[in-house]
């Protein structure tokens, strides 16, 4: 469940779009902001216009922040990657958010949107200046519905290969917080010292969750051609998932991440509808196409086989059943 560093894998069934409570009303222009988020949809109003909603009519809350429940890491052991002395059960997100061990995680500085990445372990960068700097990103990018992948997020102008775009904003929670639910906006982020760890020693991490509190970048798809990664980071002192153009990306062009082969792949049941040359549906289809011939030729071949002895068998006892010659 979650989505591991750098990628979407194992998301949830999706909940957002599909399975809302109710409709929205028709014909009224009045979207009225109410205190529930969650379940998006589109909604038609009767000037034309499609707006972004909820079921209950109102215009989903964009939160660019990390929420914090200190009383759902209480039960929770000390991770063991966290350096001694730590403060645990966590009091505030730096506790448990703090780039411990992130010697080479950059950090993504106070700006956005540009590939000015700050290397200095000991730089001043914060949070509260990040999250100013990228409030504005609704100048930047623009929701939009797609035709069978839900919301979508478009460019509104172009970026260069390696800017930062945004960071994944929502609600901090463990595994046991979230009580075996899932959602389609989870995102697994590794806590404390992330160098390598055996198999058998896995590194904690704490999920995201962007479903009632999340920011722009919960929208964000998969594609099997992404041009953006999710990309473990930085800010000053605090831990975070950035958003990274792995290409230019031009004005207009919808942005993508590759959710990884356990959420679209070859043997998960869910179906990719990115649509690129390179999606994994291709490959699926090429494969099953492949397999059909293989099991075709190798119908043929048994009922070739089975023809063959069949006539054997079958002469033998023509052979067997002949009426004794007629001598005259
Ligand atoms: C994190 S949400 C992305 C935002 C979502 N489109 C929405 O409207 O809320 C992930 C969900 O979006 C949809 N989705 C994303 N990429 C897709 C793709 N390439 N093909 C089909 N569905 C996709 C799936 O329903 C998936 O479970």
């Amino acid at each position: 469940m979650g989505i591991p560093a750098t990628t979407y894998n194992n998301l949830a069934r999706p909940t957002g779009v599909t399975k809302r409570r109710s409709s929205p009303r028709r014909g009224s222009l009045k979207i009225r902001r109410t205190r529930s988020r969650d379940r998006f949809f589109w909604y038609s109003a009767s000037d034309g216009v499609s707006r972004l909603v909820n079921s209950n009519n109102s215009i989903p809350e964009q939160v660019n922040n990390y929420s914090f429940a200190p009383s759902e890491f209480h039960h929770e052991a000390y991770p063991k990657t966290f350096p001694v002395g730590g403060v645990w059960p966590p009091q505030q997100i730096d506790d448990l958010v703090f780039a411990t061990g992130s010697e080479n995680t950059d950090c993504v500085g106070d700006t956005c949107y540009n590939g000015n990445i700050c290397e200095d372990l000991d730089c001043t960068h914060t949070l509260a200046a990040w999250k100013a700097a990228t409030s504005d990103w609704e100048k930047h990018f623009e929701l939009r519905k797609t035709e069978h992948r839900g919301i979508g997020v478009y460019t509104r102008h172009a970026f260069r290969q390696g800017a930062i775009l945004g960071w994944y904003a929502g609600e901090l929670k463990t595994l046991a917080s979230m009580d075996g639910s899932k959602s389609d906006y989870l995102m697994e982020i590794e806590i404390g010292d992330i160098s390598p760890h055996t198999p058998l020693e896995p590194t904690p991490s704490i999920y995201i969750d962007g479903e009632h509190k999340g920011n722009w970048t919960r929208f964000i798809n998969h594609s099997c051609a992404a041009d953006c990664v999710f990309r473990i980071m930085r800010v000053g002192n605090t831990r975070i998932m950035a958003v990274e153009a792995i290409k230019d990306i031009p004005r207009g062009k919808e942005l993508s991440v590759d959710y990884g082969e356990q959420y679209y792949g070859l043997t998960t049941k869910k179906r990719c509808a990115c649509g690129v040359p390179e999606c994994v549906e291709r490959r699926r289809i090429r494969l099953e196409k492949a397999m059909e011939r293989r099991k075709t030729a190798e119908k043929a071949m048994e009922r070739r086989k089975t023809a063959e002895k069949a006539k054997r068998n079958g002469n033998i006892k023509r052979c067997r059943r002949v009426a004794p010659p007629i001598l005259v």
